[in-house]
C-alpha cells in the first residue's frame, strides 16, 4: 500500500479514512451502488501521467484598467474611491462575518474575525466614464477566459466587501458556492495601509503567498496605483493571515460559468482556446503554472495510457477530478481547469462519463500490521442520464473489469482534510452547495 495514503489526515493522530468515510457518510443520501465497488489503484503508470498534470489554481494580475476613479457608496454615503477609501464610514455600516461549519452558519471569531458589506448595500460610481467600471469588469473577465475558464464564457457578480481591522483574519476554508454556475472567486484589495493579512492559497498540499496591496502602474499620464486582481476556482483552500496594523479592505466577486459565446458553436475546439490563452498569457506577471497544463504530451500520455488499460482488459478506467463540486455541478459545461481540458481531450478518443465519487477505506488486521484497501463508489446521479457502463460485477461487489486510479494530488482525499468542513460566508443550505469529490469514467467508443 502506497505510504501516501496516511497524508489525507494533518491530524498528530491522524484521523483514519474509514472513521472519515462515517463522517462524511451522515451526510450521504444514498449511493446508486453502494454493493459495488471500483478497486482503486495507486502509484501506476495512470496515476503518474494523471500527476504529471497537476497545475496551480489562481491566477493574480494587475488590473488592466485604471480604477482610480471608481467612487465607492455605501448605502448611499460617499465612502471615498477604491484608491482613496474612507474607513470610518465603511466600517459605521459594516456587520460581522459569518461562515459555516457544518450544517449552521456560525459567528465565531476564532476563527474567522471581520466585518463586511454585502454588495446590496454598496455602490460604485464614476466621476470620469461611465463605463470604465464594466471596462474593468469586462477585462478580468477576459484574462479569466485565457487561463482559468478557457473555452468557458464567465460573468463577475460582485458579492461583498470584507473589512479585517486589526486582529482579523479568516482560518482555512473554501468558499461556498451560490449556485450550481458558481466556480471562481475574485478578489480585489482596496488602497489602505495595512501589514499582515496575507492571502494564503493551498492546493494539493502547497501553499502559495499572494501579495493583495495595489502597486504602482507606469501610464502615459504618469504613475497610477492599480489594485491587484486574484482569482481561484471555489474549491481551494485558503487563509487571511491575521492584520497586525492597519484596516485591510477586499472586495469579493463570484465567478459564474454562463453560456458559451455564439462563435464556439455547441462544442468548443479542445486545443485551440488553451494555445490562444498561452499567447495571451504571455504578459500577465506570477501566473506561472496557473492554466491549465498546455503541454499536449503530458496529455497523450494519458490517453495512451488508458488505451493500454483498456487493451489489457479494464473496459472502464476511471480517475478522480483535480477539482471538487456541487453533485449538480458535474458536469461538462462546468469543468473546471485540468478537468475540462482532460475531458475535452479524451472525448475525443473514448466515451467518458462524469460522476459524484467517494473513496472509502477498508481496513483489513490488527492496528500493529494495519492493511488499508480502497474503494470508489459512485454517488445516486442528481440525473439518471448516464451512459450504460460495460463493467462487470466480480463477486457481486466489486467490478472485475473496471479500476478507479487514485492520484498522489486528488482533491477527492482533502474532502477528509479536518478542515475541509468550513465554508466561506455561510453552510450549505439544504446541502445543494456542498462540494463532492468526482471521477471520469473512461471506456473506449462503442464502435470500437
Ligand atoms: O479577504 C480575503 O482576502 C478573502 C476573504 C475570504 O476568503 C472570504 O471572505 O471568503
Ligand atoms: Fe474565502
Amino acid at each position: 500500500m502506497d505510504s501516501d495514503a496516511s497524508s489525507v489526515s494533518s491530524n498528530s493522530e491522524p484521523e483514519h479514512e474509514l472513521s472519515v468515510f462515517e463522517r462524511i457518510g451522515e451526510h450521504i443520501d444514498s449511493f446508486s451502488n453502494s454493493d459495488v465497488a471500483y478497486k482503486v489503484q495507486r502509484d501506476t503508470k495512470l496515476t503518474r501521467a494523471l500527476d504529471d498534470l497537476a497545475c496551480s489554481p489562481f491566477v493574480s494580475f494587475q488590473s488592466p484598467v485604471g480604477t482610480a476613479t471608481f467612487k465607492l457608496l455605501v448605502k448611499g454615503e460617499d465612502a471615498g474611491t477604491w484608491m482613496n477609501p474612507d474607513v470610518g464610514v465603511l466600517q459605521k455600516h459594516a456587520t460581522p462575518s459569518p461562515f459555516g461549519r457544518g450544517a449552521e452558519t456560525v459567528l465565531d471569531p476564532t476563527y474567522r474575525n471581520g466585518t463586511e458589506l454585502k454588495a446590496d448595500e454598496l455602490a460604485f460610481s464614476f466621476r470620469g466614464k461611465e463605463s470604465q467600471y464594466e471596462q474593468f469588469v469586462n477585462r478580468v473577465e477576459a484574462e479569466l477566459q485565457t487561463s482559468m475558464f478557457v473555452g468557458k464564457n464567465v460573468s463577475l457578480k460582485l458579492y461583498k466587501l470584507a473589512i479585517y481591522g486589526e486582529g482579523g483574519h479568516f482560518d482555512w476554508h473554501r468558499d461556498s458556492t451560490h449556485s450550481d454556475a458558481h466556480h471562481g472567486t475574485v478578489l480585489v484589495a482596496l488602497n489602505t495601509e495595512w501589514e499582515g493579512g496575507e492571502l494564503m492559497l493551498r492546493h494539493q498540499g502547497v501553499e502559495t503567498i499572494v501579495n493583495m496591496h495595489p502597486t504602482k502602474h507606469l501610464r502615459k499620464s504618469g504613475e497610477e496605483l492599480q489594485p491587484v486582481v486574484v482569482a481561484f476556482y471555489t474549491d481551494t483552500e485558503h487563509k487571511v493571515m491575521p492584520v497586525t496594523k492597519g484596516t485591510r479592505l477586499v472586495l469579493q466577486y463570484d465567478v459564474e460559468v454562463v453560456e458559451q459565446p455564439s462563435e464556439y458553436g455547441a462544442t468548443p475546439p479542445s486545443y485551440t482556446p488553451m494555445e490562444q490563452a498561452f499567447l495571451r498569457h504571455q504578459h500577465i506577471e506570477s501566473h506561472i503554472n496557473t492554466y491549465p497544463n498546455l503541454d499536449q504530451k503530458l496529455v497523450q500520455a494519458v490517453v495512451d495510457e488508458i488505451r493500454e488499460l483498456h487493451n489489457g482488459g479494464t473496459t472502464v478506467v476511471a480517475f478522480p477530478l483535480t477539482h471538487l463540486y456541487r453533485k449538480a455541478s458535474v458536469k461538462k459545461k462546468y469543468l473546471k481547469g485540468t478537468d475540462s481540458a482532460l475531458f475535452n481531450a479524451l472525448e475525443n478518443h473514448f466515451n467518458v462519463v462524469l460522476h459524484p465519487v467517494l473513496i472509502r477505506a477498508i481496513e483489513d488486521g490488527n492496528d500493529d500490521d494495519c492493511l488499508e484497501e480502497f474503494f470508489a463508489h459512485k454517488y445516486q446521479s442528481s440525473e439518471e442520464n448516464e451512459e450504460p457502463s460495460r463493467a462487470k460485477r466480480q463477486w457481486g461487489r466489486v467490478f472485475e473489469n473496471a479500476s478507479f486510479y487514485l492520484p498522489r494530488v486528488s482533491a477527492i482525499l482533502q474532502l477528509s482534510l479536518p478542515n475541509g468542513a468550513h465554508l466561506g460566508n455561510e453552510a450549505e443550505i439544504g446541502g445543494e452547495a456542498r462540494y463532492y469529490g468526482a471521477g471520469m469514467f473512461v471506456e473506449p467508443k462503442s464502435e470500437e
